[in-house]
């Protein structure tokens, strides 16, 4: 099978370099209009695709960002690894303003977002007790490395509503109790999704600021974030530009199964099915339906 890469890109990353035969394309999606058309084309020899989280343009808050009718998209349109790039707040102290965090644990703490393709008609349950994946994250990391930025290999994201960002308690809670390392608005549901759609996802957490709990900094305000957006969106991008080699343009089955995901997840007996939701299925689930 061919690789074809998906970029998500977060706040600060809005384009990506080097891409040949660019071009915005729009993508029909039956889960809604995504946030954005996606930018197509091919770097170093494999096919890769990049999407502005927000949209150009910052229009999408982490509460409204069309989860679902994104990771349709990428699937839609042959995407087999998606890498997520963010802007993150630390609760680490080593994990400093403009490091990079290879995220391979959440805690979701979202409640007014769809979180699921499934639902009455067509019952699934994936896991997600991994819900990244190891081998797209080691060459994320390698990638990041090779741009010369500092990583951190493993680390959980603390996934929050906002758009507020946390207050002081919440943010000792987060880092003293819960043992979280970074925190960011957008990484789910777009996790899950991704899995369910048999997706292998990687997720990239650009610091940004120490959040709320540090006492030489403060609290976190969109002026913190900003200072370091933009030299963060510059490693990312050159990050961006090292994957294709590192990933291969042919691609085995994933040896964590994250594109098998839901060989055994619906549950809901073939004749009691919902014809239309089957049908919104099609990309995400045709698999298996
Ligand atoms: C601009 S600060 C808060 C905003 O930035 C992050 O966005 P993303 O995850 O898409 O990089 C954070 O999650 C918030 O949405
Ligand atoms: N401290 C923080 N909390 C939530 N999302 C963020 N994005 C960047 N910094 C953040």
């Amino acid at each position: 099978m061919q690789t074809k890469i998906g970029i998500i890109g977060g706040s600060g990353l809005y384009e990506i370099d080097g891409l040949q035969d660019a071009e915005w394309i729009e993508i029909d999606s039956l889960w809604g209009a995504p946030s954005d058309a996606v930018l197509s084309g091919v770097l170093n020899g494999i096919p890769m695709v990049f999407l502005p989280r927000h949209g150009r343009g910052h229009v999408h808050s982490p509460t409204t960002v069309p989860y679902r009718a994104n990771i349709d998209a990428l699937k839609r349109i042959g995407v087999t690894d998606v890498i997520s790039v963010s802007a993150c707040g630390s609760f680490r102290e080593e994990m400093a303003p403009g490091d990079f965090v290879i995220v391979d644990q959440f805690i979701d703490r979202t409640f007014a977002r769809e979180k699921s393709f499934f639902g009455t008609g067509c019952v699934a349950h994936v896991s997600v007790a991994h819900p990244t994946c190891p081998r797209l994250s080691d060459v994320c990391e390698t990638a990041a490395k090779d741009a010369g930025v500092t990583v951190h290999k493993g680390g959980t994201y603390l996934a929050m509503e906002g758009p507020q960002f946390s207050s002081q308690a919440e943010s000792n809670l987060y880092r003293d109790v819960w043992n979280c390392d970074v925190i960011g608005m957008t990484n789910m549901p777009e996790a899950k999704l991704a899995r369910e759609a048999e997706l292998c996802y990687a997720s990239v957490a650009m610091i940004t600021d120490y959040d709320s709990w540090h006492p030489d900094h403060g609290a976190v305000d969109v002026s913190d974030v900003i200072k370091t957006l933009q030299d963060n969106g510059t490693k990312a991008r050159d990050m961006v530009t090292r994957l294709p080699e590192l990933l291969g343009s042919e691609r085995d089955l994933c040896p964590h199964g994250c594109d098998r995901a839901l060989e055994y997840a619906v549950m809901t007996a073939p004749e009691k099915r919902d014809t239309a939701l089957v049908a919104k299925l099609d990309a995400v689930a045709g698999r298996v339906l």
